[in-house]
């Protein structure tokens, strides 16, 4: 199906409805008002990227009883093509508003629930009407409020009201998301399996032309928070939307281990980037406009046709690479607090569309042509960046390596080498030399609205450690992210939550030097990161992972029964064992238990699976050489699993 008959049967206006041959057409509203106001709105027309022409049907639909018009706009979703727009419609007449502009109207919108609900039933003596009779009073209304939830499901049936649109059909958004479930439900045949998806009390008004279509719900995700992380002589608090239980506690501790010395970091290179492929008759056509292209003058003419396009987007570069008489052109463009994926697209198309009057046989086969690389792993980016490119670095005390990561300097930095250089260039790894920067960047990324699919390109990340300091007891750690895509304006950053977690960070909309807060973030990102590889190497060099995830990443409802002694609170049975410590411990908790200890080994394996913990004694007679004298006795007491539950020292 071509784009034009796809985009006219979605939207299709049946006979007699309210859309059919009403005056008033769509148009986007955006560029209504990005042109100054000054072209008269009708219809409005499309052209996608293979040059057919598109148009949209009208909806027109009345707000909360106050008569006031509105006459709003689908927004046309092409990835290539220039607009073209034939505007009549009267503006004194009509009042025309964006999903996104116009708060008050969306307000009206969100609070229209509570009235909508009252609707929703027919009134006790109230006969049920005919789809005909419903129709006329929809058309009439120009909004199908007045009728009852039933009646408005007949309508979409009979398709008089396409199910997509029918926050807009019933002038109520809510109201309009649970009419949809309803439909839904009936096609699952129960509704039963959307009970547990909430719907009620969001703010939809952020959601509708922005973030999502053809909305049933929400999906909380708890959020979790790590830190307080130290990050270049500032502290911050950053959370985390996971379901991976762990994984909080983990960059949490490894916050805590680098709380005394803190991170450093810097954003080296910023550009987010749009690669377009395109097509001459041959391949020396492709290489002229190759060479064009690298002439500093005609950089000025892809720069000035860019830019105009946005008020943050600047062009940077143009990289270009030649595959036969295809064309693959890089715009690489700053985009100041947002991500800018709709920026530099939108850019990128303005500037081809003035490439195309130079070279009239160059054929735009795509604006994508996967030579962004957008949502894929892809080693342009690896190499040359995309988004923010960021570096953070900390020194973690051998004390702190010791007593609150469990392991020492030397495990952890022959575990890196072993795991995330050379195991990484085994699996013939790109971008992947970390053991779960993916992890941090994903709760982060969920937790701050920003787009998820990006965390493919994000996680690009090498960590390096070394030892550190004159006898190089000490750590030195760096994680080094090429390609972090982040946003602090636009996306899902709109939304209320997303923009909680932003604002929790200091990070939230523009800053007063465009694209500060969308580098901090990713600064944060990248320092959380950074918290997060200390840690989970600790546990993998101590051998902590499992246990620890058997712990706090395993639901007690899908366990055996027995399983469940590990969160046990009954008290410890025998047996208690006892040990000497020696002096290489500093009697500390963290060493006594860190202690690769085969009697406190065999005293959990002789308490069997059976009991919910294990008492085991250490003492320490003799003093250590780091000065205690008196003899002393540690009683820690362990789940089955050796995970240390209470620890008592006399
Ligand atoms: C679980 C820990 C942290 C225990 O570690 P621990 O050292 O036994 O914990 P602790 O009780 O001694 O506490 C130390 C610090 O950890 C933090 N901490 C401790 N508990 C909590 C908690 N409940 N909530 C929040 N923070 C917590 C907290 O900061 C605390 O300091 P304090 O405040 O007490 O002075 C540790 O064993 C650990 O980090 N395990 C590793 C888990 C991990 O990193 N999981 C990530 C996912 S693994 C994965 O998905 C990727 C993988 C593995 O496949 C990738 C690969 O191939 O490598
Ligand atoms: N189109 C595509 O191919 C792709 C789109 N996406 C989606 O794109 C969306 C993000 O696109 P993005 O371009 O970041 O956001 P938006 O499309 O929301 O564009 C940002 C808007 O914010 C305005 N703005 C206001 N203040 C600032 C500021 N301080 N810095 C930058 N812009 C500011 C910009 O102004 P102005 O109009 O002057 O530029 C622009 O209108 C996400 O929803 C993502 O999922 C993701 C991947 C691909």
């Amino acid at each position: 199906m071509e784009a034009s008959e796809e985009c006219h049967s979605s939207f299709q206006s049946p006979e007699g409805s309210p859309q059919d041959g009403n005056p008033d057409r769509f148009f986007d509203a955006r560029e209504y008002e990005s042109s100054g106001g000054e072209e008269e709105p009708t219809t409005c027309s499309t052209r996608g990227d293979n040059g057919v022409n598109c148009s949209s049907p009208p909806v027109k639909f009345t707000v909360g009883g106050d008569q006031e018009d509105y006459v709003t706009c689908h927004r046309h979703h092409h990835s290539g093509g220039a607009a073209t727009k034939d505007h009549k419609l009267s503006k004194s007449r009509t009042r025309v508003v964006d999903s996104n502009l116009d708060e008050s109207f969306m307000k009206k919108m969100y609070l229209g629930a509570s009235i909508a609900s009252a609707n929703s039933q027919l009134l006790p003596n109230q006969k049920t009407r005919s789809v005909q009779e419903c129709l006329e009073i929809y058309r009439k209304e120009a909004v199908a409020k007045s009728l009852t939830d039933d009646e408005i499901i007949t309508l979409v049936k009979d398709k008089h009201i396409p199910a997509y649109q029918l926050e807009k059909a019933v002038g109520d958004m809510e109201r309009g998301v649970s009419i949809r479930r309803k439909i839904l439900g009936t096609s699952l045949g129960t509704d039963e399996s959307l009970t547990g998806l909430p719907f009620e009390n969001y703010d939809y008004s952020k959601v509708y032309g922005a973030c999502c279509e053809n909305v049933i719900g929400y999906v909380p995700v708890p959020v979790g928070v790590a830190g307080p992380l130290k990050l270049d002589n500032n502290t911050y608090h950053v959370p985390m939307a996971t379901t991976e239980g762990c994984l909080v506690a983990s960059t949490n501790r490894g916050c805590r281990a680098l709380s005394d010395t803190g991170i450093s970091s810097r954003v080296v290179a910023d550009g987010m980037t749009r690669g377009p492929v395109v097509r001459f008759p041959s391949a020396i056509r492709a290489s002229d406009a190759k060479i064009w292209l690298q002439d500093v003058k005609n950089f000025d003419t892809m720069k000035e046709n860019f830019d105009k396009t946005s008020r943050f987007a600047r062009l940077q570069k143009l990289q270009s690479q030649i595959a036969g008489r295809h064309l693959f052109i890089r715009f690489v463009a700053t985009t100041g607090d947002a991500m800018g994926m709709n920026m530099v697209s939108k850019g990128t198309e303005a500037a081809l569309n003035a490439l195309q009057e130079i070279f009239h046989d160059m054929e735009i086969l795509s604006l994508s042509g996967n030579y962004c690389t957008d949502k894929k792993s892809s080693a342009v980016n690896w190499i040359e960046g995309r988004g923010k490119s960021v570096v953070a670095e900390a020194i973690v005390p051998s004390r702190t390596v010791k007593n609150i990561l469990k392991t020492s300097v030397s495990a952890l930095v022959e575990l890196n080498v072993a795991k995330n250089l050379v195991g990484s260039a085994i699996a013939g790894s790109n971008g992947g030399f970390n053991a779960h920067a993916a992890n941090i960047v994903t709760a982060i990324f969920i937790a701050t609205g920003q787009d998820p699919a990006q965390n493919i390109v994000s996680s690009n990340c090498i960590t390096l450690m070394e030892p550190f300091g004159e006898n190089g007891e000490d750590l030195h750690i760096s994680c080094t992210m090429p390609s972090v895509e982040v946003g602090t304006v636009g996306g899902g950053t709109v939304l209320p939550a997303q923009s909680s977690c932003l604002k929790m960070m200091g990070v939230s909309g523009s800053a007063k030097i465009p694209g500060e807060n969308a580098g901090l973030l990713a600064r944060i990102i990248c320092a959380t990161v950074l918290a997060g590889e200390l840690s989970l190497m600790a546990a993998l060099a101590a051998g902590h992972l499992v246990r620890s995830h058997l712990r706090h990443n395993r639901s007690s409802t899908d366990v055996a029964p027995e399983s469940l002694c590990l969160v046990s609170e009954k008290p410890a049975e025998v047996p208690v064992a006892t040990q000497k410590c020696t002096d290489e411990d500093d009697g500390s908790f963290a060493s006594l238990i860190s202690r690769k200890d085969s009697k406190r080994e065999r005293a959990v394996a002789a308490a069997g699976s059976s009991r919910p913990s294990v008492s085991f004694k250490l003492t320490n007679s003799s003093g250590s050489s780091r000065g205690r004298s008196s003899p002393s006795e540690t009683v820690v007491k362990m789940d089955i699993l050796g995970f240390p539950t209470e620890c008592k020292q006399s």
